[in-house]
């Protein structure tokens, strides 16, 4: 692990938003960053980003003090998986992911595989993507309900020495109640009230997602593309600070 990244991206993280960093160059996405401070969120590195701008650009994040999820989203065979999360534990990100549809073999390798690290990402696994619904999984062969499915996966993920899934904040409550409360839940398909679903099918509102049991949420366009995005992260977490003081 580079010591030099973990010593820096170690700011006290108040807000549960994860900023999908969803941009085509290293210019654009440290552009953006560079209005954020890292007390305010935490970023997400994906496919698009991370294959313009690779390792360093998330070297680059987190020695701005972002705690960074290198969404990669890993599929492939045991060995070639455990050998990725390596990596990403080496380039010092806070969480990393890979498709729980992979299967427990591939997910017990790459577990082991950080086994040793003594201060490893948080390991997640994709369950249903959020821009799938019931008749996606039909098309594929998978004609159980979304949660029926999301709950099979999740049980294999945390079988498999994991330390949560990405899912949508609609199978929250089902997820929480069947594997504890430690089992951490990433939500993407986060929406306002007001914007667009875009690709997304199993959406929900920031509140919302909390209130059902969301651990983290993952949310891009609604803040990336608004006019004033940093007033849109603003309201997200001024909304989540609200809605946390009245559970007090
Ligand atoms: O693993 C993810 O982050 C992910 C899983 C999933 O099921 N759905 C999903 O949308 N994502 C990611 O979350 C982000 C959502 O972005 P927006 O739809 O723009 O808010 C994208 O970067 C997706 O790649």
């Amino acid at each position: 692990m580079n010591p030099l990244i973990l010593e820096n991206a170690t700011a006290n993280v108040a807000s549960p938003v994860l900023v999908a960093l969803d941009f085509s160059t290293a210019d654009a996405a440290l552009a953006f960053a560079a209005r954020l401070d890292p007390s305010q969120c935490r970023l997400k590195v994906g496919k698009e980003l991370f294959t313009a701008a690779g390792p360093q650009l998330v070297e680059q994040l987190a020695a701005r003090g972002f705690q960074v999820f290198l969404d990669l989203k890993f599929h492939d065979i045991p060995n070639t998986v455990a050998h990725a999360c390596k990596m990403a534990a080496d380039i010092g990100v806070w969480m990393v992911n890979v498709h729980a549809s992979g299967g427990r073999r591939m997910m017990s390798a790459a577990a082991e595989a950080l086994a040793n690290y003594s201060q490893r990402p948080l390991l997640i696994a994709v369950t249903v993507l959020t821009s799938m619904e019931a008749a996606d999984l039909a098309e594929i062969g998978i004609t159980v309900p979304p949660q029926e499915h999301v709950l099979r996966l999740a049980r294999l993920t945390r079988d498999s020495g994991f330390d949560g899934v990405v899912c949508s904040a609609q199978e929250a409550p089902l997820l929480k109640a069947e594997l504890g409360q430690d089992f951490k839940l990433v939500t993407p398909g986060i929406r306002l009230a007001d914007s667009a679903a875009d690709d997304q099918r199993r959406v929900m509102t920031p509140v919302a997602a909390l209130q059902a049991g969301a651990d983290y949420l993952v949310i891009g366009r609604p803040i990336t593309k608004a006019v004033d995005p940093l007033a849109v992260l603003s309201g997200i977490n001024a909304d989540i600070r609200a809605w946390q003081l009245s559970q007090a």
